[in-house]
């Protein structure tokens, strides 16, 4: 689905702060993803837009600025030569990929004790190992290049275990863990590492979830006022419009009214 203003690098490199740069943006079909997308078109980015959902991924594409150039891959991060397929095609089509931004991701509240092992083992194949595939996919090219920036949007629950949320905190951890190994390893490589970690944002996350028991005790909103999908792709922007000798490492965001 190349769009109809799919463009190499280049073409835009004097619009926005990320004209000229490429990015890989997963779970683009929805909520975090889309939005993030869309801001970095809109700073000039090219922007590869990937997840399982071919026609929400076309509107998404679709409603971002003039301009950008743009390819939207129907992906599936669990799949690791999908993944590698996706980076290929940015490459071909937009350029060497600069920026990679994990927003794929599954959250089910459940209570262990009820073991709903599939979902478990969902959320470790798509936040841990679809996590990884797309890293593998990136990595060589960024080192080979002497620069990249690899963000993952992780989670509160990603540095405070939030009960209902057991294996989900889990695969946040994990997330924070190998963002961290990743960033000391990679230092000095002109790889820069960084986890975006919002509290509750106003997205179809939740709506996964129907483990009634485990989302009466813990899963019902508070009544506060919770972050946009743009106020998350704002933080995003702000770790990617960084000097090149600025990392910023880590962002926690949360709602304003809702502090962990
Ligand atoms: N909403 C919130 O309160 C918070 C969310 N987060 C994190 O933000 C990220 C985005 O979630 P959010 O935007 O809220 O929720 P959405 O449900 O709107 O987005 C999830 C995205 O992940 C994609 N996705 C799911 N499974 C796969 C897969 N196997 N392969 C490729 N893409 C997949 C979905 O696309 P498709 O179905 O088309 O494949 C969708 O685009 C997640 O990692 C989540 O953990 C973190 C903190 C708070
Ligand atoms: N806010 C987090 C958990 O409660 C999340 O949705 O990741």
């Amino acid at each position: 689905m190349p769009s109809p203003n799919a463009s190499g690098r280049g073409q835009d490199d004097k619009r926005g702060r990320l004209g000229g740069k490429v990015a890989v943006v997963t779970g683009a079909s929805s909520g975090i993803g889309a939005a993030v997308a869309g801001a970095l078109a809109a700073e000039g980015a090219g922007v590869a837009l990937a997840a399982r959902r071919a026609d929400a991924l076309r509107e998404v594409q679709a409603g971002l600025v003039e301009g950008a150039g743009s390819i939207a891959e129907a992906t599936d991060v669990t799949d690791r030569e999908g993944v590698r397929a996706l980076v290929a095609r940015a490459e071909r089509e937009l350029g060497p990929v600069d920026f990679l931004v994990n927003c794929a991701g599954v959250m089910y509240y459940t209570l262990m004790k009820n073991l709903r092992e599939e979902e478990w083992e969902g959320t470790v194949e798509v936040n841990c190992k679809g996590t990884l595939n797309c890293v593998g996919a990136v990595l060589p090219g960024m080192l080979s290049r002497g620069g990249g920036h690899i963000v993952t949007i992780s989670s509160d629950a990603g540095r405070k275990v939030y009960p209902g949320l057991a294996v989900y905190s889990a695969s946040k951890f994990f997330v924070e863990a190998l963002s961290q190994g990743l960033r000391l390893e990679t230092a000095g490589t002109g790889v820069r590492v960084t986890t975006v970690q919002p509290g509750n944002v106003d997205t179809g996350l939740a709506s996964l979830s129907n483990d009634e028991e485990a989302i009466q005790s813990y899963g019902e909103p508070t009544g506060a006022r919770v972050l946009d999908p743009e106020d998350v792709a704002a933080s995003v922007l702000y770790a990617l419009a960084q000097p090149d000798h600025v990392a910023v490492n880590e962002i926690l965001v949360q709602p304003r009214d809702e502090p962990a």
